[in-house]
């Protein structure tokens, strides 16, 4: 039994859906109001039919069967405009609320600090995002209406039953559970099987993606035979699992189709006799039966939903899950406003701090640094050193444990992090680029920026000659499946949306992958457009943009070791000596 406490435990995830539905109360109550009226139509047309044959065709009274036709008529009608409505009404409701979770979800989730991406996989949140919510949906939509309609028809069917004729009820609750149970047992089997039929699909269907992604790979191997055989392999094994499921299932409508019209059989083979004897009218007998078929089919139903619901449940409290993890980041109630002009520059006192998921490892520790306001500071420092930490902190991705951060006098953790954003302008070693054309990709810099100030940002990131060249100009679409463009171009495209953003504080990661001459050349060219009059800090990776530098700071296992121009610490003979020697080659500038 614990497998149905669990499942009712679950289902209390599923009463959190009601702050879903609050939005759209007047709807659920129409839907229901719909809903009772169309089982109120399903459940009085037995009792027309036995009217419909007793007094219309036993007493043949040609006056009294056109009425009786024609009231049945009206019900079927009836039925036929409120199931529609329900229908509607219902699975409106399904995917009104389902595209409520996912935006509130995907908000939430774009809303959190970067940590809670260290520890939770993209494709887990993809998941809640998509098959959760979708099997919610099927809970939300069908689920709900089956549940109460089939319940609302098996008691009211019930009843009748009872009115209807006593014994033949007995008879009924009787034979529902001795076929029921055998099929509810065998239809979970159907199901367990078809789950792992589609666990074998999803698994052939990795094998070719993998194979897709590395064709170039897997050709210059002459790999396609091995690849051949294991994806043969997979589809074999998913037919295996399919024809056990389609046995299963054969066997399963065998066992229903016996045992549920042998059962229909036997009533009518008793009802029958009952007639001949007078004991019940015909119509009696048809109403009867009718009400039997309806007990029978919506306990059916009741049972086959149970599982969708307690599956939904489960989707739901992952969802749930997702939706109560709070962000780590503390946005103060009354942010104090940062200028939008930056007179004093960008100041680290003291910072203390480690990653969330290294408490033991400092990243960067006594660090202290300031840098005046249009000045342009170079962090060096062998892999691993903290330059990178430098720029999270400042962008408030993450909290120090101790000093403060401020920018323009601001402590940036008193500030709105919004706010501190727009005054920072970002070029990351390696682009985002965005399914969109190069002109959208660019205005990500600035959403409201016009066309022509596109341009000129592509301008001065000495990127308009090669977008121009493009098949559509800047109307191309890049993107997944869009054209590629070389690192050199893609750099540029990141330097023209820092450009367009023209944020006071720049924080710049320059690329480590080498581009030829000439588009270093022009990526230079374009960087230096951008420095200047900005406050930047870069992480320097060429010559040129130490030599650029007002000040170069050199760190090293979280801790300014040096700071100075070139020249002063080439001299000192340390640490950025060697560095410099490794990465920049050719020193006697
Ligand atoms: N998200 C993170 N979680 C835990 N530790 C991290 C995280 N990011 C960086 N670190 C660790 O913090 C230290 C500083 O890393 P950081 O990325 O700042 O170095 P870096 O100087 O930028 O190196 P590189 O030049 O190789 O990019 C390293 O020991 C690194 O392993």
């Amino acid at each position: 039994m614990p497998e149905t406490r669990n499942g009712f435990r679950r289902l209390s995830a599923l009463k959190q859906l009601s702050g879903f539905f609050k939005p759209y109360r007047l709807r659920l109550l129409l839907a229901l109001v719909v809903l009772l009226v169309a089982a109120a139509a399903t459940l009085a047309l037995p009792v027309a039919i036995k009217l419909l044959i007793d007094k219309g065709y036993v007493l043949q009274q040609a006056e009294m069967l056109r009425r009786y036709f024609i009231v049945l008529l009206a019900i079927i009608a009836v039925m036929a405009v409120f199931a529609a409505a329900r229908y509607y009404l219902v699975m409106w409701l399904g995917e009104r609320i389902v595209a409520d979770i996912r935006i509130k979800l995907y908000r939430h989730v774009l809303s959190m600090e970067p940590a809670f991406f260290e520890t939770t996989r993209t494709g887990e949140v993809l998941s809640r995002l998509t098959t959760d919510t979708t099997l919610v949906q099927s809970v939300v939509g069908a689920g709900i209406s089956v549940t109460l309609r089939c319940s609302l028809l098996l008691i009211g069917s019930l009843i009748m039953l009872s009115v209807t004729n006593l014994e033949l009820t007995g008879l009924i609750l009787i034979l529902v559970p001795l076929i029921l149970l055998p099929l509810i047992f065998f239809g979970r089997k159907v199901r367990r099987l078809s789950k792992k039929n589609q666990d074998c699909i999803a698994e052939s269907s990795a094998i070719a993606g993998e194979t897709f992604n590395a064709i170039q790979v897997l050709q210059s191997y002459n790999l396609d035979q091995f690849f051949n055989h294991r994806f043969g392999l997979s589809v074999e094994h998913a037919f295996a699992t399919a024809r056990h499921r389609l046995t299963a299932r054969a066997l399963l409508s065998a066992f229903a189709i016996f045992t549920v019209f042998g059962a229909l059989l036997a009533i009518v083979w008793l009802g029958a006799q009952w007639v001949q004897a007078g004991k019940i009218t015909l119509g009696e007998l048809s109403q009867f039966l009718l009400y039997g078929v309806m007990v029978a089919t919506n306990a059916a139903a009741l049972s086959e939903v149970w599982g969708d619901i307690q599956r939904a449940a489960g989707a739901m409290e992952r969802i749930l899950e997702l939706l109560h993890t709070q962000s780590g980041l503390i946005v103060p109630r009354q942010p104090q406003p940062i200028p939008d002009i930056i007179a004093k520059g960008v100041e680290f006192r003291d910072v203390r701090f480690n990653y969330p998921s290294r408490p033991q490892q400092h990243a960067l520790r006594n660090f202290s640094l300031d840098v005046s306001p249009g000045e342009t500071v170079a962090l060096v420092g062998p892999s691993g050193a903290g330059k990178s930490t430098v720029f999270q902190l400042l962008l408030r991705f993450y909290t120090p444990q101790q000093g403060r951060i401020t920018v323009a006098g601001v402590d940036i953790v008193a500030a709105d992090p919004g706010q501190l954003r727009e005054r920072i302008a970002i070029v990351p070693q390696e682009t985002a680029i965005f399914a969109a054309s190069v002109r959208e990709n660019i205005r990500f810099g600035r959403l409201d920026a016009g066309d022509e100030d596109i341009v000129k940002a592509a301008e001065a990131a000495a990127a308009d000659q090669f977008i121009r060249a493009l098949p559509e100009g800047y109307d191309t679409f890049l993107g997944e499946r869009g054209l590629r463009l070389s690192a050199g171009q893609r750099q540029r495209i990141a330097i023209a949306r820092a450009i367009l953003k023209n944020a006071p504080i720049l924080l710049l990661d320059e690329a480590t992958s080498s581009l030829d001459a000439e588009s270093e050349k022009l990526v230079q060219t374009a960087l230096q457009h951008l420095m200047e009059k900005r406050t930047t800090l870069v992480i320097a990776h060429r010559l040129a943009t130490v030599l650029q530098a007002d000040r170069i700071v050199v760190i090293n296992h979280g801790q300014i070791v040096a700071s100075g121009t070139h020249r002063e610490l080439l001299k000192q003979q340390g640490l950025y000596a060697r560095l410099a020697a490794l990465q920049f080659g050719n020193l006697d500038i």
